[in-house]
C-alpha cells in the first residue's frame, strides 16, 4: 500500500473520517461492511484504506470529527449530532459542512437532569442553576430560546453526573440512552433539549470525489433500506390474497406463486416492516395463511 499518498488531497481518493474507537465506532465499521466495504489497517492505525473503492478512512476522536471536515482535511465524516451541533453552535463550523444523511444508529438524548428530590415543572425552573455539562454551546442555546434566566454552564468533559452531588454544579445535561446512568446516580430527566443519532457530514464535493462519495451514498442507502425490511414468504387461499396484501402493505405488489398440487392454494411473497408482521400475525392467520417465513433481508439496492 502506498502509505505516503494517504491522506493528500488531489489523489482522487474520498477521505472520510470516522470514531477509532467508542460508541459510534462498532457501527460504523458494521455500515461499512454492510456496504460491502473491507478494511485494510495501517501498521499505526491511524488510518485504514478502503479495499473495493477509492477510500481512505481516518480513525480518529469522534470530538474532532466536525471539524477535520471543515477544514477540508477529511471530505466525509460520521458523527453523533450532538458533537455535529455543539460545534455547530459553538460557531467553530463557518457554513461549510452541510449534514448530508441520518444514518439511523447510535441514537440517544442530550437531556438536562436534577436530583430526583428535586422539584421540576418548567424551564423556568433552572433559573440560576450552574449545569455541568460537555455540550455548553447546546445548552446555553436551549437555555435561551427557552427564555431561562440566570443559568450557567460548567465545562466538564465525563463523569457528569457526579457533578451535584460533588456540590460543582446543580443540574447537568448530558447523553442519555437507556436512564440507567442517571438514575444509579440519584438524577431524573428534566428535559429533552436534544435528539442525536449518527450522521453522514461534508461535502460540497466536485470532480471525482463527488463520484465516489455519490457511489458510497447509494450503497449506504441500500443498507438503510433494508435495516425494517423483512422478506415474507407464506401460503394463503388463492381468495385470501387480496386480504392479506392489504394486511402486509409494500412498496410493490406481491409475488404471488402456484403451489404444486393445488389450484386452491398459492404461495405469496412480499417485503414489508418485521413490526407489520408481527402486529397483524393472528389477522394473517384468521385469513388462512400458514408456513409464514420471516427473512432477514441483506441489502436492497433500489
Ligand atoms: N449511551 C449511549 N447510547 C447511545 N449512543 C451514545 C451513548 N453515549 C454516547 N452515544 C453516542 O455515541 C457518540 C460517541 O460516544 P463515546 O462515548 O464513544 O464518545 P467519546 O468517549 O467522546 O469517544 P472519543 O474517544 O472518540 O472522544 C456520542 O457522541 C453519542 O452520539
Ligand atoms: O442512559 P445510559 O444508557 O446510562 O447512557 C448514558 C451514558 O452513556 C454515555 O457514557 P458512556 O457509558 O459512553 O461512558 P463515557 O462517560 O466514558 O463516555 C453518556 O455520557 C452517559 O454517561
Ligand atoms: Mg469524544
Amino acid at each position: 500500500m502506498a502509505e505516503e499518498a494517504f491522506g493528500e488531497a488531489g489523489t482522487g481518493r474520498l477521505r472520510m473520517a470516522v470514531q477509532k474507537k467508542g460508541r459510534l465506532a462498532d457501527e460504523t465499521f458494521d455500515l461499512l461492511k454492510r456496504c460491502g466495504l473491507s478494511l485494510s489497517q495501517s501498521k499505526n492505525r491511524l488510518y485504514a484504506r478502503v479495499q473495493e473503492m477509492p477510500i481512505d478512512i481516518l480513525l480518529v476522536r469522534d470530538d474532532d470529527i466536525p471539524a477535520l471536515v471543515a477544514g477540508g482535511a477529511s471530505d466525509l465524516g460520521i458523527v453523533g449530532g450532538n458533537v455535529f451541533e455543539e460545534e455547530r453552535a459553538g460557531g467553530r463550523l463557518g457554513s461549510r459542512v452541510p449534514l448530508v444523511k441520518p444514518l439511523g444508529f447510535s441514537k440517544c438524548r442530550l437531556c438536562i437532569a436534577l436530583p430526583k428530590e428535586d422539584t421540576y415543572s418548567q424551564p423556568a425552573d433552572l433559573g440560576g442553576m450552574r449545569i455541568a455539562t460537555s455540550y455548553p454551546a447546546l445548552t446555553e442555546d436551549w437555555l435561551e430560546r427557552e427564555g431561562v434566566k440566570g443559568a450557567t454552564t460548567v465545562v466538564m468533559n465525563g463523569a457528569h453526573e457526579i457533578a451535584p452531588r460533588l456540590g460543582v454544579a446543580d443540574a447537568v445535561c448530558d447523553i442519555v440512552s437507556t436512564g440507567g446512568t442517571l438514575d444509579a446516580n440519584g438524577l431524573k430527566v428534566a428535559e429533552t433539549i436534544y435528539r442525536s443519532e449518527a450522521l453522514l457530514i461534508g461535502g460540497p464535493l466536485e470532480g471525482e470525489a463527488k463520484k465516489v462519495a455519490d457511489a458510497l451514498q447509494l450503497r449506504i442507502e441500500g443498507v438503510q433500506r433494508s435495516r425494517d425490511a423483512k422478506y415474507v414468504m407464506l401460503n394463503a387461499p388463492r381468495s385470501a390474497v387480496e386480504a392479506i396484501s392489504k394486511v402486509l402493505p409494500a412498496a410493490d405488489k406481491p409475488t404471488i406463486l402456484e403451489l404444486a398440487g393445488t389450484a386452491e392454494k398459492v404461495a405469496v411473497h412480499t417485503v414489508c416492516r418485521e413490526a407489520v408482521v408481527w402486529e397483524h400475525l393472528e389477522e394473517l392467520k384468521r385469513l388462512g395463511a400458514s408456513a409464514i417465513l420471516v427473512l432477514d433481508i441483506d441489502k436492497m439496492l433500489a
